[in-house]
């Protein structure tokens, strides 16, 4: 049966998280989503045995495979490469440590039928982010959060966990999609020629706390996210509405310090 679908995941050092992912996921999509379904690791040369975990699955009858990178390092550069190499016309991104439920993809990939773009969303009743997360990690992603609403209308663009339909990337011009940091989803929402009417679809999803391995969200990974946003605020508004990017800055420090201002009232 041809692959229709494949389920992209960067992966640094995830060694652990690899089996745990790949049976949750191939038995969440069950026997006749599974056989149109790939699952791809893009591995920055983690040389901790992710390459073996990966082989012994696929020896037992998954069907899953490593993409080892020698030459670059980056989430988003990584899901970029695995999206340029997928079999499947239905392309799903997420992270290798379970914070994305894999039982959801299957919701995922039924909205991409009748969607361009679907975005895994932790706003919307019944979901949310674990209570575990830390408090800084939901101050920054607030305030990111805050600081890309005028680009988009969805509700969570700094989910990692999305579908797209390959045809739209397809049909993106080489080299505009920015290939630095973590939020790829944000510039693929604001760069790609989606269409006008009912292109993006949400599935609400609970977000987990990491069991094995660590975060690799770095003070550089949050340079880059402001370097994007000045990009993205000029890409859709014009070299000369640099102004609204700073005036959302100032909004975004005056936000994270009042949630400062409370998490400590609440101490
Ligand atoms: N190949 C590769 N993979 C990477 C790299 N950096 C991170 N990854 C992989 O990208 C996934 C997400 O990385 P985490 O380090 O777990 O990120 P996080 O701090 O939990 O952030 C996640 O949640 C945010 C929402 O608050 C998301 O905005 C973010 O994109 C990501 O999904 C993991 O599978 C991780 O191994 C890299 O340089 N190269
Ligand atoms: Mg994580």
């Amino acid at each position: 049966m041809a692959i229709e679908n494949s389920v992209i995941v960067p992966a640094y050092h995830e060694r652990l998280n690899i089996k745990p992912l790949t049976t949750r996921l191939f038995a969440a999509l069950g026997n006749d989503l599974s056989k149109q379904t790939e699952l791809v690791f893009v591995d920055d040369n983690s040389q901790d045995g992710s390459v073996e975990e990966v082989d012994a699955l696929r020896q037992q009858g998954f069907n899953v495979r490593i993409i080892v990178r020698t030459d670059e390092r980056g989430l988003s550069s990584a899901v970029l490469r695995g999206f340029r190499d997928a079999q499947g016309q239905y392309l799903v991104c997420m992270d290798a440590d379970l914070q994305h439920p894999p039982e959801s993809v299957p919701a995922l990939l039924t909205s991409l039928r009748t969607h361009a773009f679907v975005l895994g969303t932790r706003y919307a009743p019944g979901v949310g982010i674990d209570k575990d997360w830390p408090l800084y990690r939901r101050v920054i992603s607030s305030g990111a959060r805050l600081m890309a609403r005028p680009l988009t209308v969805a509700s969570d663009p700094m989910s990692g966990f999305f579908g797209l339909q390959k045809r739209y990337l397809d049909a993106a011009r080489p080299g505009d999609v920015n290939a630095q940091g973590f939020k790829i989803a944000l510039d693929l929402l604001v760069k790609l020629q989606l269409p006008a009417h009912n292109a993006i679809g949400e599935v609400p999803f609970s977000f987990g706390v990491r069991t094995e391995g660590e975060s690799k969200l770095s003070g550089k990974v949050m340079i880059q996210y402001v370097q994007q946003l000045r990009e993205l605020y000029v890409y859709k508004f014009g070299a000369n509405n640099l102004v609204l990017f700073l005036v959302f800055w100032a909004v975004l420090c005056l936000y994270g310090l009042r949630q400062l201002a409370l998490a400590a009232h609440a101490l």
